[in-house]
């Protein structure tokens, strides 16, 4: 028998609410009885267009004393501002308060006593990674609500190389004839820039556009649909003063000074140790520094990542063992963890059965690492019978946003 189809979902009516906000919600959204109302403030009154549990204000008749004026003229267009920033209605004190409670109440569900031992915030203008919507019309990020592609004129977040990158990739959208999305990331010698479209045929005339651009705009490295274009430098970045090649798509943090206050953190929770694994390694953001006065185990599922590492770590003659390994599906084991250290900075998923093995394992110290506090509390459970939570930071690499990263350092009892 043919089974039916269900019938598919109408789309959601938006009706028209006036809406008074009650509280702010951990994303720094205003919250209206069941109701999330991005860029309002409790107190406010405000008239909002409302799609399912969420309400786009249209209007706001009460404004709460505690608004801060924005900074960038982009930020809270209808539709979501500009797709990026979400925070700066709250200003940075309350801003930084919002982040602190939502460290701190994740990781006290585990470790009821603790607290903050500081918070490091990146400069503005100094985001190094960025992913664009770019269309014949705009070029910038994509609004939630809207789903428009706002043509930044200005940017509080990103880094003055990436931002000049704007205005000609919206030209070069126009040359190609079609939009494309663009992921930028800034090495240490160059922009490494690729781009993906919906299926562009590409031709000489193409070929010979994108080529032009990469010269234009002194690119390292430009890619089109996962195929180098032009490699004008191989982009390469540094940690601890050992340069490594970017591949393609390769994770890095945020900003450098987000990067510089993380390996500080690592660094100084490690001092002493001999042997250290570094898990969810990416390119060895830790692992090189860390072998400048200890032997490492590094291991990311990204094969690109970890040969990269190894052949950064040979050449300097730094003592890192590399291996590409799925650590979901196949955690280092406890037995293979023989190392006084542990550092882990994994997904936001967080670190899964990993976190067991390296609680097994009983290094002196472990240091956890995570942009996704909920999923950062469920890791430390396997260690709150037996450690101390010593340290607990906020880096915040993303202002204007409720990302954070959170560090905790635990030291075996
Ligand atoms: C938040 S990044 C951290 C990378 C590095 N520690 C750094 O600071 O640059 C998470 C890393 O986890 C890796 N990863 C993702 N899924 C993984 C998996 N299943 N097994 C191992 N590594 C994984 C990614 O390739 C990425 O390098």
């Amino acid at each position: 028998m043919q089974r039916r189809r269900p019938p598919k979902r109408r789309n959601r009516k938006a009706e028209l609410r006036e809406l008074t906000i009650d509280s702010l919600g951990s994303d720094g959204e205003g919250r209206a009885g069941g109701l999330s109302v991005p860029f309002a403030l409790p107190g406010e009154k405000v008239v909002a267009e409302v799609t399912g549990r969420r309400g786009v204000v249209r209007e706001r008749s009460a404004t709460s004393p505690a608004r801060a004026q924005p900074l960038c003229p982009h930020f809270g267009l209808p539709g979501d501002g500009c797709g990026g920033c979400t925070l700066q209605h709250l200003g940075a004190s309350l801003a930084q308060e919002l982040k602190e409670r939502r460290l701190l109440d994740s990781v006290r569900t585990v470790f009821p006593d603790a607290v903050l031992a500081g918070v490091h915030t990146s400069p503005p203008r100094s985001r190094r990674r960025a992913k664009f919507s770019v269309t014949v019309e705009a070029a910038g990020f994509k609004q939630l609500a809207g789903r428009r592609v706002v043509p930044l004129e200005e940017c509080a977040v990103l880094h003055p190389d990436l931002f000049a990158l704007l205005r000609p990739l919206r030209g070069l959208a126009r040359s190609l004839g079609t939009g494309f999305q663009a992921e930028a990331t800034l090495a240490a010698n160059g922009t490494d820039l690729a781009l993906r479209t919906e299926g562009l045929e590409v031709g000489p005339s193409e070929l010979a556009t994108l080529s032009a651009y990469a010269e234009e705009h002194d690119l390292a490295r430009l890619a089109l649909d996962g195929l180098p274009v032009s490699e004008r430098r191989a982009p390469f970045v540094e940690f601890g003063g050992v340069p490594v090649s970017l591949p393609p798509g390769s994770f890095l943090q945020a900003t450098d000074a987000g990067e510089k206050a993380l390996q500080r953190e690592v660094l100084t929770a490690c001092k002493g140790a001999g042997r250290v694994a570094d898990l969810f390694s990416g390119l060895g953001t830790f692992a090189l520094p860390l072998a400048g006065g200890a032997e490492v185990i590094a291991a990311d599922s990204e094969g690109s990542a970890t040969d990269a590492l190894s052949l950064a770590a040979r050449r300097a003659g730094l003592p890192v063992t590399t291996e590409a390994r799925d650590l979901y599906r196949r955690p280092l084991q406890a037995k293979e963890l023989a190392v006084d250290a542990v550092v882990f900075d994994p997904p936001r998923a967080g670190a899964g059965e990993q976190a067991a093995e390296i609680a097994k394992a009983r290094p002196g110290t472990v240091l956890a690492v995570s942009c996704n506090p909920q999923r950062l509390a469920r890791d430390l459970r396997h260690f709150a019978a037996t450690y101390d939570l010593t340290r607990l930071v906020l880096v915040d690499q993303f202002g204007w946003s409720p990302h954070i990263e959170g560090v905790a350092v635990l030291k075996r009892r």
